[in-house]
Formats: C-alpha cells, sequence, structure tokens
C-alpha cells in the first residue's frame, strides 16, 4: 500500500543543496525558483517547478518562502546535566578554555538520573529540531566510567539519529592516562558497543596524546566503528593528520592548522566528484563557529579548506562547556559573516556536508537509510521553510528567528 503523499508548492526559493560538484555552476543549479516538492510517507518522491507539479493528498501552500533542506548536525554532546555559566563567565573576563572543565560535567551527569538525564536530552533534541535540525549526532564523554558511559550511549540511542562514543573524551582526575585509554578500548568499548556507529577520540594537550588516540581509534575500528576526531583545537598538533592517516570520517573544530594539515586534507578528497563519484569519500573538516565564539578561538579558516578543495562541515558542537547552543543557523550566519563563506557555501557545509561527516550524503545505505542533506527524489523528506523569500536572509537578518516550519521524514515537527 502507497503512503499518503503531500505538495508542498509556491516555494519562493528552494535550495536543495543536490550538487555533483561545488563549482559555482552546479551550485547555482541546485537552487530553484518557484519550486515545488512532493513527500511520499518519509521519502522525497519529486522535486519541480510549482507549475508542473503533481497533485498530491494534502497540499501546503509555502506562500513564497525559501525552503532548503533540514539542517544536518553531525557534532553535538547533548547528553550531560549541570552548568558551566561560571567557566564561561571566567572566560570571558580573559581566562583560556582548558579541556579539564569537562570534569565538571562528568561529576554532574553521574549524579543525575536516567529519567533526569532523558527528559533534558528529550529537551535539547526538540530545540534542535525547532530550529531546523532534522538529523543530528550526539556523544557520550561525560559518564567516563564503564556504566556511565554505557548509560549515555543507550540514552542517545534512543534520541538521535546518530551515536558517537567518546569515552576518550578526558582522563578522569585520579586515574592513570594509560589504564584509563585501557579500560576505553576495552571493557568500556564493548559495553556502549550495541549502541553506537561510531567514535571519536579528543586528541589534544589535556585530553588524549596522539600515541592514545591511535590506540582508542584502532580499537573502534577492529568493532566496526567510524572514526572521528575532535582535532586541532587549543593549537597546532597531530589530530588532523591523525585523522586522515586513520580514514576518519571527519576531523573537527580544525582551528590550528599548517600547510602540511591542509594538504592532508585535501588529498583525502583526491579525485571525488561529489555524490555520484565512485570515488570514496576523504575526511571532512568539520568547523564549529559558536564554539570559537564561545571560547574566543581563532575561528577555522573555513575558506582556505574550500579553497583547497576540501569538503567541510558546519556543526553545533552544542555542550555545556565551549558552546551552548544547537542553533545551526546562528552558525551558518557567522560561516558567512565572519569565516569568508558565500550563504549556499555555508548552507551545504551545514546540510550536505554534515550528511558527508556522517556517512549519510548517499543512500540508501546498508542499513536501509535514507540519505539526508539535500532534497532530491528518494532522500529523506527533511525539509525547513523560512519565514523569509531567500535563504540570504539567514547572514542578511542576523539572529533573527527565521524558521517557520520544519518536516522530519515527511512528519511537520515544527
Ligand atoms: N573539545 C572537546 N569537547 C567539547 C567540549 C567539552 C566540554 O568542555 O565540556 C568540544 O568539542 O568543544
Ligand atoms: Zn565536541
Amino acid at each position: 500500500m502507497s503512503s499518503a503523499t503531500l505538495l508542498i508548492d509556491n516555494i519562493g526559493e528552494l535550495s536543495t543543496q543536490h550538487w555533483q560538484d561545488r563549482t559555482p555552476a552546479a551550485a547555482a543549479e541546485s537552487v530553484l525558483h518557484d519550486a515545488a516538492v512532493v513527500f511520499e510517507g518519509e521519502r522525497v518522491a519529486w522535486v519541480g517547478p510549482s507549475s508542473s507539479a503533481p497533485a498530491a493528498d494534502e497540499r501546503y501552500d509555502a506562500g513564497g518562502r525559501a525552503a532548503l533542506p533540514g539542517w544536518v548536525d553531525s557534532h553535538s554532546h547533548l547528553v550531560f546535566a549541570g552548568d558551566r555559566t561560571a567557566e564561561f563567565e571566567a572566560r570571558m573576563a580573559g581566562q583560556a578554555y582548558a579541556a579539564g572543565g569537562i570534569g565538571v560535567t562528568m561529576a554532574a551527569t553521574r549524579e543525575a538520573s536516567d529519567d533526569e538525564l532523558r527528559l533534558l536530552l528529550k529537551a535539547r533534541v526538540a530545540e534542535a529540531a525547532a530550529g531546523g535540525t532534522t538529523y543530528l549526532e550526539t556523544k557520550t564523554g561525560y559518564g567516563l566510567d564503564v556504566p556511565n558511559e554505557r548509560r549515555s550511549a543507550e540514552l542517545a540511542a534512543g534520541a538521535v539519529d546518530e551515536v558517537t562514543y567518546l569515552g576518550a573524551h578526558l582522563v578522569p582526575a585520579g586515574t592513570d592516562p594509560d589504564e584509563y585509554t585501557e579500560l576505553v578500548c576495552g571493557e568500556m568499548l564493548e559495553a556502549v558497543r550495541p549502541y553506537v556507529r561510531w567514535a571519536d577520540v579528543f586528541c589534544e594537550r589535556g585530553a588524549f596524546t596522539e600515541e592514545q588516540s591511535r590506540r582508542v581509534l584502532a580499537a573502534c575500528r577492529e568493532e566496526g566503528l567510524g572514526l572521528r576526531v575532535h582535532g586541532n583545537q587549543l593549537g597546532p598538533g597531530a589530530g588532523v593528520r591523525l585523522a586522515v592517516e586513520v580514514g576518519a570520517a571527519s576531523v573537527d573544530h580544525v582551528n590550528f592548522l599548517d600547510d602540511a594539515d591542509v594538504e592532508a586534507l585535501a588529498s583525502s578528497w583526491g579525485d571525488w566528484s561529489g555524490p555520484g563519484s565512485s570515488e570514496g569519500t576523504g575526511t571532512v573538516a568539520t568547523v564549529l563557529p559558536a564554539c570559537d565564539l564561545s571560547t574566543r578561538a581563532p575561528l577555522a579558516p573555513a575558506r582556505r579548506l574550500l579553497d583547497a578543495g576540501v569538503e567541510i562541515a558546519i556543526a553545533s558542537n552544542c555542550n555545556p562547556g565551549t558552546s551552548y547552543t544547537s542553533s545551526i543557523s546562528f552558525c551558518v550566519t557567522t560561516g558567512v559573516l565572519q569565516m569568508g563563506l558565500n550563504v549556499q557555501e555555508a548552507i551545504r557545509a551545514a546540510t550536505f556536508g554534515g550528511a558527508l561527516a556522517l556517512g549519510r550524503h548517499v543512500g540508501l545505505d546498508e542499513d536501509g537509510q535514507r540519505a539526508v542533506g539535500s532534497v532530491a527524489v528518494g532522500h529523506r523528506a527533511d525539509l525547513q521553510l523560512l519565514d523569509a523569500p531567500s535563504a540570504t536572509h539567514l547572514a542578511y537578518r542576523p539572529g533573527m528567528p527565521l524558521t517557520y516550519a520544519v518536516w522530519r521524514a515527511g512528519e511537520r515537527v515544527r
């Protein structure tokens, strides 16, 4: 039996982000005017001019507003309790961010009951959806012992689309770093394994050394997990090159890059020429604009990376320490106003780029999941409407609440 159909027509500007490559011509072709889409159940069944749209069971008049794919937030840390306002205030008074703050959230998270954590997580996911996010990754990493990492992974698996194991977030105070790394690679990994698809490591001074990071990534790969790395956030370091070496899907933060880092990322993309390419994908450089502002870090060099041929993603990094926001609209605005991206490049990074970083840019995947991050026939029916005639308003009217309507897998969620 076929699913019910919904026609959304009278879309003033539809930014499909269905790009074959990153040329200006392909970018221009991916934006349609006076457009319509048809959803059939949870999939996109038709995309084209409003004037030739087929009939459907239901119709929604977009009123000339701009539409774009739902945001794909490929980096967040939503399983936590507690608050770090005091640390933020100290930072605004000039103190530098240090990884040690993670321990404060670890203590509060361990104290919270399952129900408290579940409710906090649910509220954060709802907040993200209200801001246009339709596909969401989140990490463990505030449990940092076997029962609490397992609990974080299980709760996350019940609430978001993709779960990443981040037992290697911080060595808890009073623990031997090598013994803790062994735990992360052994018993803790086994406990979280049923709930996670990815593994991540914070490869940075004050967190995990290159050698420890390498051990964690190797053990997690052995267990069949995809890899991600937090790297080059607080200073120059090995994170980016390690991520490329192990074939990580993404390296995130990337604030402090030298020429060799940029070259390593660029060469990981080799001859990849878009979703239809037979070549494998490389390592996405995920930039986290809200985190850069909230930690007063140098902004990640998104423009330089794009110009070098690196695929980038924009994500929220929502967490209580360095980036307490899930607003991808804010991140996209910052990408345009402060990182030198044009509007379509920033939107692409926060939709298709996020999907690339999560291996969800093409579908149906081995697990039967539809592609996200671009509007095309067969992809998941994820769409947001802005209360504006064009997506340029995201940057032109910074901070305004432009999210007007959101569909996730064909369901209206706002
Ligand atoms: N850098 C590592 N982890 C988080 C911060 C976590 C925290 O300070 O609580 C980040 O991505 O910025
Ligand atoms: Zn992070």
